[in-house]
This record gives C-alpha cells, structure tokens and sequence, in this order.
C-alpha cells in the first residue's frame, strides 16, 4: 500500500458473462453453490445441483437472458458500472469508486486488490441491496472478509448497512414511483410491489428480510397515500422468482398477477422496489413474463416499472447512504 486512499466498492449479485448456456452453467455453478443461498447439505444437494439443475437450468435461462441482454452486455452489470461512474464523478477524487460483483465478474477479489493497489487503505464495501438477507447481504460481506482473510496487510473496512427504511431510499422510491405512475398513459387500479422471493424457512430461521420488505412497502405506501393523485391507489406486496420445490414467501407474485386479473382488475403497475438495477427478473420476468400473465388472464393495461439504476434520483440516494457511512473518512 502507497497512500491513505478512501476505496467505495459497489457490490451487486452478479450475472452470467454471456448470455449462451456454458455461460449460464459457470455462473449457476458458482451462485447456487453457495450455502448461503441454498441452506440444503452440500451431500444432498451437489448431486441435485450437478445431476439435474444444471443439465437443465442453463439452457432456459441462457434463452431469458438473450431477450434481455443489450449492447453493453447483462443489464444488472451495465447499469452497475454506470452507478459506479456516476458515484465517483459525484464524490470526486477524494474517493475512488469502483464496481464488483458477488458472482462471476469483476470480481470482489479482483475489485478490491486493484483498490489496494491503487492506494486505498480505508474501503467502504456497499451491497446494494436495500432490505437484509443472508443470501444477498450477508454472503456478499463473507466474500470480502475471506478475501481479506488471505491479506498480510488488509485494508480497514465498513460495510454499507441494510437501508429498507432509510429516508433517501424511501424518498427516491416515492419520488421516482409517482414520477413514473404519472407518465403512464392508463391510471392503475392496482400497484403491486413485487420483491425477490426467498425460502420460507429462513423468515423462520430469524432473516429479517421478509419484515424489511413489508416495512419498505409501508413506507412507501404511505407516501403515496398522502399525494393528491395516488391517496387512492391500491397496494398489493408480493414476492418473485420462485426457485425449488421448498415453499417460499407469499403471495407469489406471478399468482398474484393472474388473481388480479381473474378478480376483474383491467390496469395494474408493478415496481420492484428490491432490486437497485434491472435485471433478469425484472426486465424477463415481471416486464415480459408477467404482461403475458395479465393480458392473458383478462387485465387490459400492464407497465412494470423501471428500478432506481443511475437515475438521478437514485443517485441522490446512493450519494446519500455513501456519504453518511464515509462520515469521518473524507
Ligand atoms: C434482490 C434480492 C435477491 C434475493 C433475496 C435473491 C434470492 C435468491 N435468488 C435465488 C435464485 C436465483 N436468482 C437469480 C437471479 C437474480 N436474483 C437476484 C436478486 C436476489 N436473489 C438478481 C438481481 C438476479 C438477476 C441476475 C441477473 O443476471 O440479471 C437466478 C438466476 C436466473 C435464473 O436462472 O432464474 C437464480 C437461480 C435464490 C435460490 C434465492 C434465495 C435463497
Ligand atoms: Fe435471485
Ligand atoms: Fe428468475
């Protein structure tokens, strides 16, 4: 290390390298490996994963992420390194900012030795993910900790704390949820707020990620119940992406979508206030995937709306979380 440099990593899930099955394999080899992420003894369920998931995963979802994947590569990275670019032109040299991801590439490893090497002792390590689990926050803050672990000399390091709650993040998702409400050319009936799914097991095993969604979509329903325009705008809280036979938190949302529907509903949004940039799941599955559900089961007008990414306003918010965690650094 040559001089006292302040790092900001921003960490995201991660995303297969090309959207082609080999590439799906790597990066679901890797992801789903984790134990964090599938809590299922590795006797049990390497020979699942191996045998089955992915001889068949691969191919499907390499097929999703082909209707997604855009010039600049996987949305989820794109729009990652964008934030990271605007977060270091809005902290300026006094900071460096850089972009990694917890599966695949760049990786956290890689990310943080290229920060220590350029100089940076004190690193501020920022999963951007707004409501706590051990599947996203928790293996994302294991990572960097083994990585230090293999260091003679390590950087000090502060992680960027869950932010479900945090008035910047909910003041970007009501500014930017009615900014995009009101450019609609249908009103609503219905807004239903649509979180990444996990097991049931672990809301009962103590992860507070299930109270975290439902307090974020408390917050934000209340503020959009005291604007003039949304006071009477149905909520509905829902969670995606179901993966395994385990049970996994309720409603579902591609039910849900379906439910509506049946249930008369004819123009329905959906924002996903979890995801900090879109992604697979919210760009296949909710924008395309979940239109297909609700014209087919009879609703008329359908928009999924588009996640913070490096959107001003969710910029101002990332500045925000970041600066008040550099407090006494810079
Ligand atoms: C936002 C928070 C996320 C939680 C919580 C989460 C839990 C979780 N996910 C899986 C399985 C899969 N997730 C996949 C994609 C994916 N997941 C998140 C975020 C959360 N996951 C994102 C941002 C993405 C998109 C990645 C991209 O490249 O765009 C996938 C891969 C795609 C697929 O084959 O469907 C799987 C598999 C589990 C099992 C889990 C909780 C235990
Ligand atoms: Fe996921
Ligand atoms: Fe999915």
């Amino acid at each position: 290390m040559n001089s006292g440099k302040v790092g900001v990593l921003l960490v995201n899930l991660g995303t297969p390298a090309a959207p082609d099955t080999g590439s799906v394999r790597t990066y679901l080899a890797e992801f789903l490996s984790d134990k964090r992420v599938v809590e299922i003894p590795s006797l049990i369920w390497q020979p699942i994963l191996r045998g089955i998931i992915l001889n068949t995963r691969p191919k499907k979802s390499a097929a999703a992420y082909k209707k997604v994947w855009g010039e600049a590569g996987s949305p989820l990275a794109a729009i990652t390194e964008r934030q990271a670019k605007a977060l270091q032109v809005r902290l300026g040299d006094a900071v460096q900012v850089d972009w990694a991801m917890r599966y695949g590439k760049p990786s956290i490893a890689e990310r943080m030795q290229a920060m220590m090497d350029a100089g940076c002792e004190r690193i501020l390590f920022a999963p951007l993910y707004p409501q706590y689990s051990g599947a996203t926050t928790a293996t994302a803050v294991d990572k960097v900790a083994d990585v230090l672990r293999a260091m003679r000399w390590q950087a000090s390091l502060r992680t960027l704390p869950p932010y479900h709650d945090h008035p910047s993040y909910i003041d970007a998702l009501a500014a930017d949820t009615m900014r995009q409400l009101d450019a609609l050319d249908f009103v609503p009936e219905v807004l239903l707020l649509s979180f990444h799914g996990m097991p049931l097991r672990t809301l009962e095993l103590g992860d507070p990620y299930h109270c975290h969604c439902h307090k974020t979509a408390r917050l934000l329903g209340e503020r959009l119940h005291a604007s003039d325009k949304w006071r009477d705008l149905r909520l509905v809280t829902s969670f995606q992406s179901r993966f395994g036979r385990a049970k996994w938190l309720e409603p579902a949302t591609d039910e849900t979508i379906e439910a509506e529907a049946h249930a008369g509903t004819k123009r329905m949004a959906v924002a996903m206030p979890g995801f900090s940039a879109d992604c697979l799941e919210t760009l296949e599955e909710i924008a395309m995937e979940g239109r297909g559900t609700f014209l087919a089961a009879g609703g008329e007008h359908y928009a999924a709306l588009a996640c913070l990414n490096d959107g001003a306003t969710g910029m101002d918010m990332i500045e925000a979380l970041v600066r008040q965690e550099l407090a006494g650094w810079v």
